[in-house]
């Protein structure tokens, strides 16, 4: 098993008949890292976490898991891969720690975390010796992060890990995934939940059907996200046509407008704004969110044809 990348696709394209899910991804991820997966709904995260973990054949393109192909090599990445997926479905009779025991013979490993994991994240004796049919939505999704863990897994591949889990319940996942990486683990975390990426993630993939947008730092993000400027006009004079500047699709509220602006073209913008009968002006910086929601409408993909 490699010492390279834990994660590495290289074209990969995934397609359903005619819709496309995945289209010519490449992309690595370095072994310790945590790395965010986002993108709006329908962008092909699933489509590519099921690939990565074997659970999808590529319609073309490689996939390299931990140096290994996790469709021909599957028993030997296995014993290496945690993965919780976005929808989970266990088998409604079988009780909490019975799913875990028939998950970690898939897995082929050892379990040295299970207890810890399930102190840590409230799932009691009295509640794994349940049927899990009778859990409710945040206890499975907590059996979901156990059996994802429970073998201290070299890669952790989570799909919105914290749908359905309580305030609470969510530090301490953020927790366990601070020691993660301080373990040296590698962590992709696929995630709509913009605070939760910032917080936990190095770098993030932006991708939006099924391609690219880009790869980047979160503080790289911060710098490059975009600035607000705010603009009032002299006595309410609402100048409805901004010239040069409607190209930053102007937010009207009454005769106050707000543009966002990349950081590189705010002096240009301003330029052609303060000719116009301005009567207020302020310029800030756009939060992380705004950058990413820019990124998912506008963002151009990194290979188009
Ligand atoms: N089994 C399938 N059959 C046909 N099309 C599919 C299938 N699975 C996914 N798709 C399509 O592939 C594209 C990517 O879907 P995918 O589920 O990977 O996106 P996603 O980013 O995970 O979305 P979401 O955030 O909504 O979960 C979508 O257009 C989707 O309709």
């Amino acid at each position: 098993m490699s010492d390279g990348p834990a994660i590495e696709l290289t074209g990969l394209t995934k397609r359903y008949g005619q819709v496309t899910g995945v289209d010519r991804l490449s992309l690595a991820v370095r072994s310790g890292e945590v790395f965010g997966f986002l993108g709006p709904n329908g962008a092909g995260k699933t489509t590519t976490l099921r690939c990565l973990i074997g659970l999808l054949r590529p319609s073309e393109g490689r996939v390299r898991v931990l140096g290994l192909d996790p469709l021909t090599d599957h028993r030997r990445v296995a014993p290496h891969l945690g993965y919780l997926p976005g929808e989970l479905r266990f088998y409604p009779e079988l009780s909490g720690a019975e799913t875990l025991d028939l998950l970690s013979a898939l897995q082929g490993a050892a379990v040295p975390r299970r207890r810890e994991l399930c102190d840590r994240l409230g799932l009691t004796h009295a509640i794994l010796t349940r049927p899990v049919g009778g859990y409710s939505r945040g206890m499975k999704q907590k059996l979901g992060l156990v059996q994802a863990m429970q073998h201290d897994p070299r890669l952790v591949v989570l799909d919105e890990p914290t749908e359905g889990l309580d305030p609470l319940v969510q530090e301490t996942f953020f927790a366990l995934l601070r020691e993660a990486a301080a373990a040296g683990r590698t962590v992709l975390l696929s995630s709509h939940i913009l605070p939760e990426v910032q917080r936990t993630c190095g770098r993030v993939a932006i991708i939006r059907d099924g391609r690219l947008v880009t790869v980047q730092s979160v503080a790289g993000l911060r710098e490059a996200r975009a600035r607000r400027i705010r603009l009032a006009f002299v006595d309410g004079k609402g100048a409805r046509s901004l010239g040069g500047a409607e190209r930053w699709t102007p937010r009207w509220h009454g005769d106050r407008v707000e543009l966002l602006v990349p950081p590189s073209e705010v002096v240009g913008a301003l330029r052609d704004l303060l000719g116009l009968p301005v009567a207020d002006v302020t310029v800030e910086e756009a939060g992380l969110d705004e950058a990413f929601l820019d990124l998912y409408r506008t963002g151009k993909t990194e290979d188009r044809p």
